[in-house]
């Protein structure tokens, strides 16, 4: 399945490494720790093809999992450079994606009473609404239900194993708080996103025969990104590999851990080294940055990291623009002056301005808007949302119908195989691939050449593919509901339409700057960043500032930030106010302590 001659190449390119080689040519359990643009993600797509050439033999297949849509798109996009596409032998996606499509769908219905028959996904609404029942019942008072649904929502994601005594010990009226509200859902036949690995958990654990099954498909795991992934991955992967016999490769980078909201702990990377028979690797090199923003980047994480270039490579370039004013002055001056600079010498698809919320991406857009310079948004307030399977799915259509079809990108089987996992979520009989692969194309077909705008070709989508698709869906945790936002984004009452071939490649499109949180600018690299917004009270905000935690995760997002360009960084600010961060960032460049 794999493309041999790109794999041999990669294998070959890794070669000089001696510690990348050693990792990917790793029998046994291997944690590849490093720092940004070492090559950890590399290390692991190449690991991940060879070990399908070599290590396992058809119908077994690999795993990987990584922390959300956004990054197992990007994974999915690497591995399809080496051949290698998502199938029944290669799973790639998120810890929730997989704790649903391999363990819960497949074997929940051997497990009398486990979950209710036909069970789905509950929406915010519903989810409320356990929450306010539950809490009725255990507390009874007056106070505000979500504060304390916040509380317990912690001790949920942390407290995996519920068969130790800790589970009740610490904290029980918590405890209780969560078993009321998890049996209120299953009384209206749901389960909620942070069920899925707890089931899947509890499954793998009291039924061992689970875990042989999943082996014996999946004789290795690859983890990437495994510092934002949190306990309940962490215990699975204790069960399945440490317990279960399957192997580990898992790869991460502490320093870059930055979702502590949502569970993530930095210390669990680490502790996989201590388990017997792991081996760790660390790379040193940084491929991606110039020598400067490499320095630049220990000044903004604070702390001592072996970390340099290879020989030989450029110094890259660090320009600092102090700007009289708050966010809209800054937005100004990037859009009139710092941007139009940077795009004399790199192109627009090389050039990213990330901040902090989107909020502030509302206002660089409005800024670009101005002088007509063409952008891609990857937050919240997308066109189309980076981390939304369908939307990227709907995109992937456009292109293909836009011309996409003459050169086969993106190629039908990968759209074909998109669209039976947004349908079926895991695995579909012969008969359905059939009917769902006519139906498609004959969509698809329909629409070369016809000369739609964005907007006539999604009401036509939404009319001719969805009814069939939802009538037959068996994955519980659909998204249907994005395509009517799509139309309503692409309004042509609110002058919001577009010709189909602009809205395809809205996410990864030549020819435009990405907008970007810093959040979403995880992974991934150009030429040249301009960091906007970085200001005294915005990073650390005051809420960063509260406790020593949020404060070292900030820190790691300003890091994050400025280890994505790699021959310049630009860091901009109000003058007189600029954050703290970004003055020991330059003293550190400068080669002052
Ligand atoms: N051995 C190598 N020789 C040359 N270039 C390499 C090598 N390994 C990785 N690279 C390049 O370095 C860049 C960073 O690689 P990659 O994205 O895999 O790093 P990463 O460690 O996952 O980064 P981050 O943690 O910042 O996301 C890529 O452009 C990649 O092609």
């Amino acid at each position: 399945m794999s493309n041999q001659r790109a794999l041999v190449e990669a294998l070959a390119e890794l070669d000089l490494n001696p510690e990348q080689s050693i990792a990917v040519r790793e029998r046994g359990h291997c944690v590849v720790l490093a720092g940004p643009g070492s090559g950890k993600t590399k290390t692991l797509t190449t690991a991940m093809a060879r070990a399908l050439v070599e290590d396992v033999v058809d119908p077994r297949g690999v795993a990987c999992i990584t922390y959300n849509n956004e990054c197992a798109i990007e994974l999915e996009t690497r591995l399809a450079r080496l051949g290698i596409h998502t199938s029944d032998r290669c799973f790639i996606g998120t810890v929730h994606s997989f704790a649903l499509n391999q363990v819960i769908m497949p074997y929940a219905r051997c497990i009398p009473g486990l979950l209710p028959p036909e069970f789905r996904v509950a929406d915010t609404a519903e989810r409320r609404t356990a929450v306010e029942t539950a809490y009725r019942a255990v507390f009874g008072d007056q106070f505000d239900p979500h504060e304390r649904w916040r509380f317990a929502e912690e001790k949920r994601r942390c407290d995996i194993d519920r068969t130790l005594q800790a589970w009740r010990a610490r904290n029980p009226e918590l405890a209780s708080f969560i078993e009321a509200y998890e049996a209120d859902l299953r009384r209206r036949g749901l389960i909620d996103f942070d069920d899925m690995p707890l089931i899947a958990f509890r499954m793998i654990q009291s039924r061992p025969w689970i875990r042989e099954a999943l082996r014996a498909r999946f004789p290795i795991i690859f983890v990437d990104e495994y510092q934002d992934l949190g306990h309940a991955l962490h215990e699975l992967v204790l069960l399945l590999c440490f317990e279960g016999g399957m192997r580990l490769f898992a790869v991460g980078d502490a320093d870059q851990s930055i979702y502590g909201f949502a569970g993530a702990n930095p210390e669990l990377l680490q502790s996989l080294l201590a388990r017997p028979g792991v081996r760790a690797v660390r790379l040193r090199f940084n491929y991606r940055s110039g020598a400067k923003i490499i320095r630049a980047s220990l000044g903004a994480l604070g702390e001592e990291r072996d970390y340099r270039g290879p020989d030989g490579a450029p110094e890259g370039d660090l320009a600092f623009w102090k700007v009289k004013g708050g966010h809209d002055a800054q937005a100004g001056a990037i859009a009139t002056t710092i941007l139009p600079k940077l795009l004399e010498r790199h192109p627009h698809e090389e050039v990213a301005i990330l901040y902090r919320a989107a909020w502030l991406g509302d206002k660089i857009a409005a800024a670009l808007d101005e002088k007509a310079i063409p952008y891609v948004r990857t937050n919240g307030n997308a066109l189309i949302k980076r981390s939304s399977r369908l939307a990227r799915f709907v995109e992937n259509c456009a292109a293909w119908v836009a011309g996409g079809w003459r050169d086969a990108d993106p190629p039908y089987a990968r759209l074909l195989g998109q669209a039976l996992a947004l349908v079926f979520g895991g695995r579909a009989s012969d008969a359905e691939e059939q009917t769902v692969s006519r139906q498609l194309i004959s969509f698809l077909h329909s629409g070369v050449g016809a000369g739609e705008s964005a907007h006539a070709w999604l009401q036509r989508f939404s009319r001719e593919l969805l009814p069939p698709w939802r009538a037959v869906a068996r994955n519980p945790q659909h998204e249907w509901e994005v395509l009517a936002e799509l139309i309503s984004k692409t309004d042509p009452a609110q002058d919001k339409d577009m010709p189909l071939n602009i809205f395809a490649g809205r996410t990864e499109g030549s020819g435009r700057v990405s907008l970007s949180t810093l959040h979403s600018a995880k992974g991934r690299e150009f030429d040249a960043a301009i960091l906007y917004g970085m200001n005294a009270d915005d990073i650390p905000s005051h809420r960063d500032r509260k406790s020593p935690a949020a404060l070292r995760e900030a820190r790691r997002l300003f890091y994050v930030g400025v280890t994505r360009p790699r021959k310049e960084l630009a860091i901009v600010f109000q003058e007189g106010n600029h954050s703290p961060w970004v003055a020991e960032l330059s003293r550190r460049s400068k080669g002052e302590a």
